[in-house]
C-alpha cells in the first residue's frame, strides 16, 4: 500500500533516514509537491528517496501568466510568485533572496551596499508610503538586485519626498515587484535557507519560466564572493558629508582625530557617525594595503561594512588589518569590518541559514550586561569556537545566541557585527562611535 505524506512527513520530523522512504513512487510525490503539502526543507530528503531531481521535482506547473500580473521571482526550485511590476524594466542577475524584518527605513535599506547580490523581501507590507529623497541614500546607488513588497506603493506622504518608489527604483535602474505574498515568502526562506532567485519585469511580458528557474539553480551564491571590491570607492576621498545630529552626548563634532574608514561598501551613516564623534574621516578603497592606510598617519582605523563572502574579501583585507595591528594603531569595525578584524585576529566565519536584516535585533553587551535593540544586516557571522585566548567576545544576539561583538585589549581593536549608525533602526548602539574615540585619545 502506498505510504501516506502525512506518514512520509512524521518520519522526516522524527529526522529519520532518507532510505526510510523507500517505496515512495515519484508520482504520488509530484502530486503532493503541486498540491503544496511538502514543506521545502523535506525537498532533499524526498527526492534522494524517490531519485526524481530538483528540475522533476519543482519545475513549475504552468507557464500561464495570470491575469494582471506583469514581473514574476522565480525560485531555484522553480517556485513562482506573480505579481505587478515596477521600478526598472529587466530581468535580475540570479541572486541572494532574503527577507528584512524593518517597518521603516525602505530607501536607507536599498541603498545599503551591503546588499550587492540580493533581492530583497520586506516583511512589512506598506513600503513607499513616504516616498524616496536624496538625503535617505546611503550610497550613491541601489546594489541590491531587486524588490519584493506585498502592496502596490501609493502616493508619498512626506514633506521630504522628492520621487516616488517606483520612479526612483527606476531611476536607479533596479526592478521591484508588489502584490507578493510575502508572508509565504518569508515562510519559505525561513525553510529553505536563503534561496536563489530571479526577478523578471520584462518589457515584452513573456517569461521564460524554466530558463529564469535554471538561471538561478545554475547561480553558485553568494558563498565565496568578494563583492566588497566591486562597491567600494576606487580613490580615496576626504569625507565632507557632514555629521549626524543624534542624542550620543559628544560635546563637538570639531574633528580631534584622524581616522582612516576602509570602504567595504560603506554606509555614509557610518562615516557621518565617525565624524560626529570628532573624527577627520579619510576614506580609502578595499583593496588598500596597510602601507597605504599607514601613510595617513591615522590615528584610528575604521573597517567598514559590505556585501559579500567574508572570507573572499579577507584575502587580501587580512593582511592589510594584521599590518595596521602590527603598527599599534587601534581599530573599530562593523558588520563585514567586524568579521575581517575577526579572521586577522585568527577567528572563522560561517554562512547563517536566513541571516539577520532588520531592526529590531536583541543584542547583549556583555561587557555593560545592558541589551540594545540594533539594526542588522548580514548573512555570515563570527564563530566563536574559532577566536583564540586574548579576543574577548563582548556582545551576543538574544535572537540566536550567536557572536555580535568583539575585543581585543592588548591590540585595542574591537568590532561589532551589528549597525551602531543605525540608518535605518534605532540608536541605542551609538555609544560604540564614542567607545572608539576614547580609545584614540
Ligand atoms: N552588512 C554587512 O557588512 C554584511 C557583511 C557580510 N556581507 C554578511 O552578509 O554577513
Amino acid at each position: 500500500m502506498q505510504t501516506s505524506i502525512d506518514e512520509i512527513l512524521r518520519r522526516l520530523g522524527g529526522n529519520e533516514a532518507a532510505a526510510t522512504l523507500t517505496g515512495v513512487s515519484p508520482e504520488a510525490v509530484r502530486k503532493w509537491r503541486s498540491a503544496g503539502a511538502i514543506p521545502p526543507r523535506h525537498w532533499p530528503a524526498i527526492m534522494t528517496a524517490t531519485g526524481l531531481t530538483m528540475e522533476d521535482f519543482s519545475a513549475p506547473s504552468s507557464s500561464e501568466v495570470p491575469p494582471g500580473a506583469t514581473a514574476a521571482l522565480v525560485l531555484a526550485d522553480g517556485s513562482v510568485f506573480w505579481g505587478r511590476g515596477f521600478g526598472a524594466h529587466g530581468i535580475s542577475q540570479p541572486s541572494e533572496l532574503c527577507f528584512n524584518t524593518g517597518l521603516t527605513g525602505y530607501q536607507e535599506t536599498l541603498t545599503d551596499p551591503s546588499y550587492a547580490g540580493q533581492i530583497i523581501t520586506f516583511t512589512f507590507p506598506h513600503i513607499g508610503n513616504v516616498g524616496t529623497n536624496a538625503e535617505d541614500e546611503e550610497a550613491s546607488r541601489i546594489f541590491a538586485r531587486g524588490l519584493v513588497v506585498k502592496e502596490d506603493f501609493t502616493a508619498p506622504s512626506n514633506y521630504r519626498s522628492t520621487a516616488d518608489l517606483g520612479a526612483w527604483l527606476a531611476k536607479m535602474g533596479i526592478p521591484g515587484i508588489a502584490g507578493v505574498d510575502t508572508r509565504a515568502l518569508t515562510l519559505r526562506i525561513r525553510d529553505l535557507g536563503a534561496p536563489n532567485a530571479v526577478l523578471a519585469f520584462p518589457e515584452d511580458g513573456k517569461f521564460d519560466l524554466k530558463a529564469l528557474a535554471a538561471q538561478a539553480a545554475a547561480w553558485g551564491g553568494l558563498e565565496g564572493l568578494d563583492l566588497a571590491k566591486e562597491v567600494s570607492c576606487t580613490q580615496s576621498y576626504e569625507w565632507t558629508g557632514g555629521t549626524w545630529s543624534w542624542e550620543h552626548g559628544f560635546a563637538s563634532p570639531e574633528p580631534r582625530f584622524n581616522v582612516v574608514a576602509v570602504d567595504f561598501g560603506a554606509k555614509r551613516n557610518i562615516l557621518r557617525s565617525l565624524a560626529s564623534a570628532g573624527c577627520k574621516v579619510t576614506v580609502v578603497p578595499a583593496q588598500s594595503t596597510a602601507e597605504d592606510i599607514l601613510r595617513h598617519k591615522p590615528d584610528g582605523v575604521f573597517l567598514s561594512n559590505g556585501p559579500g563572502d567574508p572570507a573572499a574579501t579577507a584575502t587580501y583585507a587580512v593582511p592589510a588589518i594584521q599590518g595596521v595591528m602590527a603598527a599599534g594603531v587601534p581599530i573599530f569595525g562593523i558588520c563585514l569590518g567586524h568579521q575581517l578584524l575577526s579572521t586577522a585576529l585568527g577567528g572563522k566565519t560561517y554562512k547563517l541559514e536566513r541571516g539577520h536584516r532588520g531592526a529590531n535585533q536583541p543584542v547583549k553587551d556583555l561587557t555593560t550586561g545592558k541589551v540594545e535593540i540594533t539594526s542588522q544586516n548580514h548573512g555570515f557571522a563570527v564563530d566563536e569556537k574559532s577566536l583564540p585566548a586574548g579576543v574577548e567576545v563582548t556582545h551576543v544576539s538574544l535572537f540566536d545566541g550567536s557572536n555580535e561583538g568583539i575585543a581585543c585589549k592588548a591590540k585595542r581593536v574591537f568590532s561589532v557585527q551589528y549597525h551602531p549608525e543605525a540608518s535605518p533602526g534605532p540608536s541605542d548602539s551609538a555609544y560604540l562611535f564614542k567607545r572608539f574615540v576614547d580609545m584614540l585619545g
